[in-house]
């Protein structure tokens, strides 16, 4: 057995498509520009990244539903162009949102499908089936349609469905999205239980809560490229140094966030929307205090509460993917 479950070296992918009609005009996108990566067997990976970051794109690379424009990528030892049957015998793809399931069926199944479609041997479904269920929390509703399954049961019967040929290695793709908090909290809690039974899960999302709590390491991508990797310790000390100001508000503008962002001593600023109110984190270097300056630009702006506060994994984060965006070179380049 291959010492890694995935390994990409230099991998880049450039989208090329063309735009307008009149006047049609090609367009390269480079999504992904150079990813090297490897990932242990039986390892919980993440990979987080803003919209557009190439974490979707990687995956489809990985799994064989992409060709890479440059690099080389294994499975299990398995090189994704050359061997993609072995690859594909080796690996299941979840993606986030609800289709692809029968409706109309119950969740047994819609396994049972599945299972036939995948060429699992018949003597083994049942018993397969049977397991799965129990593994993703739906042994005892198994015989009621799917139709009436909530997002968050959908999602955990998708699992179910990427795991019944027994992959090595499973990829899910923002397995989270749309799903309430609560049924998100199942979710995770099957995702370890997966884990926990040894296959490979690479797991992209948006919410740097979600891989904290479930990745042993994570890999923040932004731009088509890994900005950095590490356990969720590691990567905590992008933030080290820093901290700060958090101010609940009801109406921040982008415009008015840009403009403390532009402030001389803040670093980072970012605006996250929990329910009605709005979180706007600011980042200053530890001895410096720039709460005068941000309750300046926010004059006029109704405010809740305002704390001080040591950085988070999430605040590391923002400042991973600021430091990208400030850099960055413009994405599509006219071909
Ligand atoms: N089929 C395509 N044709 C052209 N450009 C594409 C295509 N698919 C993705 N892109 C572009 O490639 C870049 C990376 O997209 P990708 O879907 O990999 O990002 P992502 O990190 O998965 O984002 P999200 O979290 O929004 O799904 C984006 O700029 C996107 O617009």
């Amino acid at each position: 057995m291959s010492e890694y479950a995935i390994e990409a070296a230099g991998l880049r992918r450039t989208y090329r498509s063309r735009t307008g009609w009149l006047r049609p005009q090609r367009r390269e996108v480079e999504a992904v520009r150079g990813v090297d990566l490897t990932v242990g067997n039986g390892e919980l990976f993440g990979l987080l990244g803003p919209n557009g970051a190439g974490k979707t794109t990687t995956i489809k690379l990985l799994n064989t539903l992409l060709i890479p424009t440059a690099g080389t990528a294994r499975i299990c030892g398995f090189d994704v162009v050359r061997q993609t049957r072995e690859v594909r015998r080796r690996i299941g793809y979840v993606f986030g949102g609800d289709r692809g399931l029968y409706d109309r069926l119950s969740a047994r199944d819609n396994l049972r499908y599945f299972a036939e479609l995948y060429g699992v041997p018949g003597r083994e479904q049942k018993r397969r089936i049977a397991e799965l269920l129990e593994l993703v929390r739906l042994a005892g509703r198994e015989n009621e349609r799917v139709e009436g399954y909530s997002r968050g049961m959908r999602q955990r019967l998708h699992i179910a469905r990427g795991l019944l040929h027994r992959p090595r290695v499973l990829f899910l793709d923002e397995p989270s999205i749309g799903v309430d908090p609560v049924a998100a909290r199942e979710l995770r809690q099957t995702v370890a239980d997966l884990a926990a039974t040894g296959t490979t899960v690479l797991l992209t999302t948006h919410y740097m809560a979600e891989a904290d709590e479930l990745c042993g390491r994570i890999a923040v991508i932004a731009g088509g490229r890994i900005q950095a990797l590490g356990t969720p310790a590691e990567l905590r000390h992008h933030a080290d140094g820093r901290r700060v100001l958090e101010v609940e508000a009801y109406g921040v503008t982008d415009e008015r966030l840009a403009a403390i962002h532009a402030l001389p001593r803040v670093r980072e600023a970012s605006l996250e929307v929990i329910g009605a109110a709005q979180v706007l984190a600011v980042q200053s270097d530890a001895g410096v205090d720039v709460q005068a300056d941000v309750l300046r630009e926010l004059d006029g702006v109704r405010l809740g509460r305002v704390t001080a506060r040591q950085p988070t994994l999430e605040d590391a984060y923002v400042a991973i993917v600021n430091r990208v965006d400030e850099r960055r070179s413009p994405e599509a380049v006219p071909a």
